[in-house]
């Protein structure tokens, strides 16, 4: 019998980019071209059904968005495979349906170091470390914790970093303040032209 080569190595990086910023470039970037990976996928967190959906932008919205951001990157790409997945989505049924689904790819998982003391608390965490590598990237001033030094976990420590968060475009906007530079000039242009993220807007 024929045995798959797992020769493409494809970082996952999940959020709820809503929106994408350039903080979520950056990372994304330096993960597809200074490291083994091949591509980064960005993978949409859909509406969770458990959490406030105040303010979060419809899926859709925001997958465009991510689309528009990383358009002339051929190395990163948008994911919205978890929007048709059972809800709310776990980590762990995601990186098995994407394997299934790619058995040619090897998935690797991105993540900022501030999530990783909260990683065993996540649906089957032993299995996501048994079956996948971590990408881990420092976040000024958050401790790792006791999970750095694990075989299946490489930290990468000379990530540029932006200190900006999606909550803060937000509010920049609701607030009437520009978000120029914190995004992407085509993002800009889809928020100005669609009213996202504005105090008042209309839902459609
Ligand atoms: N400025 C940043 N630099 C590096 N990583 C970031 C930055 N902002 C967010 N991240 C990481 O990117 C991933 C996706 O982030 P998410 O979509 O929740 O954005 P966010 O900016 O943190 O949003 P919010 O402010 O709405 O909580 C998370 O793992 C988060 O830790
Ligand atoms: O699988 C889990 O049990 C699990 C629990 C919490 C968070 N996650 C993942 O971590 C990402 C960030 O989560 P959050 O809650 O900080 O938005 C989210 O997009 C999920 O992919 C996953």
């Amino acid at each position: 019998m024929m045995s798959t080569v797992k020769n493409a190595k494809i970082g996952l990086f999940f959020g709820s980019f809503n929106p994408i910023h350039v903080g979520h470039l950056i990372i994304a970037n330096y993960m597809a071209t200074q490291t083994d990976l091949k591509e980064v996928w960005l993978v949409v967190s859909p509406q969770n059904p458990l959490k406030s959906k105040e303010s979060l932008a419809r899926d859709q919205d925001r997958l465009h968005l991510v689309r528009v951001a990383i358009d002339d990157n051929q190395k990163l790409r948008a994911s919205d495979i978890e929007f048709s997945l059972p809800q709310p989505s776990y980590t762990i049924d995601t990186l098995t349906y994407l394997r299934e689904r790619h058995p040619d790819k090897q998935f690797v998982l991105i993540m900022g170091g501030d999530n990783l003391p909260t990683l065993p608390k996540w649906k089957n965490y032993a299995l996501i470390l048994r079956d996948f590598e971590l990408y881990v990237y420092n976040r000024p001033g958050y401790a790792l914790g006791e999970l750095e030094n694990h075989p299946q976990i490489k930290v990468f420590d000379k990530v540029p970093q932006m200190q900006i968060s999606a909550s803060y475009i937000r509010e920049s906007i609701a607030a009437g303040l520009p978000v120029q530079y914190l995004v992407t000039e085509p993002v800009l242009k889809y928020l100005e032209s669609s009213g996202l993220y504005k105090k008042n807007r209309k839902k459609g």
